[in-house]
């Protein structure tokens, strides 16, 4: 099959040909850059109209040269239906429609976020890797389960590109900025910026001020460059791991354009080798945004029957990866699930647990992540130890049982806890373990923290007359006033119930009784939390 794509949701008018008998892609694109700021709609869109008949012309003329007698040189035409600029993403439409019409062939429409994550995945070959896509305007980490690509975590407000070239035009830099401060970090050294990760989820927004700040402030341009991408890469980099250790999965792939970044291949690919995993990353013509990875990925679609009627084919400029039917993955796997059973020792993201039931201890030690620079590994490690013990022990003062504190050392990043429970909660969730942990829960966020990753892993249940529940594994937890952070809690735990119980929907509703209930004797407005998690559960990315 020979598929024509076009992409053209921001910079790059593209068109491509991809022919999957010989696996072959040829790539035509005309870029947009702006004369001065970032990327202006009106312009990019007016770019897009003047160009994109060009590339596409272009790249039919290969397709007739390379076809060998009569007929359309073409199978079906694809185009980027979103996510991107309203404007630019309506000529595209356009394009694509007229293109199908006019050839007589079918149209496929293409989400762009999923057209990043699937050109890796198609150029490893692995089968069910998690996908890191680091482009201009998104960030977020990806994985395949029943049907649908699954937001595992992503940016709370900019994409990473889009951040970094903020941080750029206030230098008075040219779009686009990632480049140039890849070339400038190579002189920098190291100067401490914010790290926000929280959960599974980041947030670039601190971190930027902070840089224009330092810069302001008369800090070296190179040295906040080198720490910018020590940063932000970072983070990026942790939340990948998290969400390989999370699914017991092997194999990472990398999309977007910030890919083309090598500290950021670096890190991933030093954080794979560390664990033992694949890391993959396509060659940068297909990183950045083209329509090779559109033409790809709607091969694929087009061969499993996955075509648009002209009449449902508007684009949609919010298009999530979450909201695509993935119709072209046949009997792929769900990602394997980690096992259960009790251990001495088990190495999850960030630490090596080992377990001592007989002496009633339990030791959590912080590894040294290789990837992140010397001095960020220290103040991670030692600051997150300190504030495991410091939630711990808080949320034990506030009445939620969980293991004493017996020693902290956040030098070594190690803590030393009494072992607690006989097995987790996972193993045999029950109706009053439930009610039981969102009462807990309650009594946390009353008391102004939140635990971060409340799943049935993080629960340790005592066996017998005393069926006490433990809240273990603060190390996600932070403090906070705001509902939005307490309902996360009673979401991820939702979730969790989700994946382990058979009754979720039920014990979904134990949980809002009980936390409402525990919430009702103390100064926390269970109200606003429930509102937000309704707020939370309604958008697109957890349906
Ligand atoms: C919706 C769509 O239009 C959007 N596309 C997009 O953002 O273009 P993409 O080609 O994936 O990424 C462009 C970004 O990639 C950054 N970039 C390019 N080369 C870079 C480098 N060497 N280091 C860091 N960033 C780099 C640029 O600064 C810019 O912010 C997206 O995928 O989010
Ligand atoms: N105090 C404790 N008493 C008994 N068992 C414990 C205790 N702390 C941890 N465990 C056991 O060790 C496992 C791993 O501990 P913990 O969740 O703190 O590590 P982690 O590396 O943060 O794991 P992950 O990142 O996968 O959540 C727990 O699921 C639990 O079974
Ligand atoms: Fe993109």
């Amino acid at each position: 099959m020979r598929v024509l794509g076009i992409e053209g949701t921001a910079w790059a008018a593209s068109a491509a040909l991809h022919d999957t008998e010989t696996n072959g892609t040829v790539i035509e694109t005309d870029a947009y850059l702006p004369d001065s700021g970032g990327i202006h709609p009106r312009e990019a869109a007016e770019h897009m109209r003047e160009t994109v008949p060009e590339v596409v012309a272009s790249v039919l003329d290969h397709a007739r040269e390379t076809r060998d007698g009569e007929g359309v040189p073409i199978d079906a035409v694809a185009f980027s239906r979103g996510p991107g600029l309203g404007p630019c993403l309506r000529v595209v439409g356009s394009a694509a429609r007229a293109l199908a019409g006019t050839l007589d062939v079918p149209l496929v429409g293409v989400n762009h976020m999923v057209a990043h994550l699937e050109i890796g995945r198609h150029r490893s070959g692995f089968t069910d890797p998690i996908c890191l896509n680091a482009s201009g305007a998104n960030a977020h980490v990806l994985g395949y389960r029943n049907g649908r690509y699954r937001v595992l975590g992503e940016t709370l407000d900019t994409g990473v590109g889009n951040a970094i070239d903020k941080f750029t035009r206030h230098l008075g830099w040219s779009h686009p900025g990632g480049p140039k401060v890849e070339e400038r970090a190579r002189t920098g050294a190291y100067t401490e910026l914010p790290y926000v990760v929280k959960g599974m989820d980041f947030s670039f927004s601190g971190i930027m001020s902070a840089a224009k700040e330092a810069v302001d402030d008369g800090e070296p341009v190179e040295d906040v460059c080198f720490s910018l991408q020590e940063h932000v890469f970072a983070m990026l980099t942790e939340v990948a791991e998290r969400a390989l250790s999370l699914t017991g999965t092997d194999e990472l792939v990398l999309g977007g354009g910030v890919g083309q970044n090598d500290r950021l291949r670096g890190m991933l690919d030093g954080m794979c080798e560390a664990r033992g995993a694949d890391f993959f990353a396509p060659e940068p013509r297909f990183l950045r945004d083209n329509a090779g990875m559109i033409a790809v990925l709607g091969a694929k679609m087009a061969a499993a029957g996955d075509t648009l009627a002209i009449a449902d084919s508007a684009v949609d400029p919010e298009f999530r990866p979450d909201e695509v039917a993935v119709t072209w993955r046949g009997g792929a796997t769900d990602g394997s699930t980690p096992s259960d059973g009790e251990f001495d020792e088990r190495q999850g993201a960030e630490a090596v647990v080992s377990l001592d039931p007989g002496a009633g201890r339990v030791t959590k030690r912080r590894l040294s992540k290789g990837y992140r620079h010397p001095d960020l590994d220290e103040r991670l490690r030692a600051s997150r130890t300190r504030s495991e013990a410091r939630l711990t022990r808080d949320a034990r003062v506030a009445g939620v049982p969980t293991p004493l504190v017996l020693d902290v050392d956040p030098v070594e990043a190690t803590l030393r806890f009494q072992y607690v429970g006989a097995h987790d909660l996972r193993a045999d969730v029950t109706e009053p373990r439930v009610r039981d942990v969102a009462a807990h829960l309650a009594r946390c966020h009353a008391a102004g923290l939140v635990h971060g990753d409340p799943t049935t892993r993080n629960v340790r249940v005592a066996e017998g007359d005393d069926d006490r529940t433990y809240l273990i594994d603060f190390g996600l937890g932070y403090y906070t006033d705001t509902p939005e952070d307490f309902a996360m809690d009673l979401h991820v735990l939702g979730q969790a119930l989700d994946g382990t119980a058979d009754d979720a929907d039920s014990l979904r509703e134990t949980v809002v009784d009980a936390y409402r209930g525990t919430a009702a004797g103390t100064s926390l407005d269970a109200g606003a939390v429930l509102g937000q998690l309704g707020a939370i559960e309604g958008r697109g990315r957890y349906q």
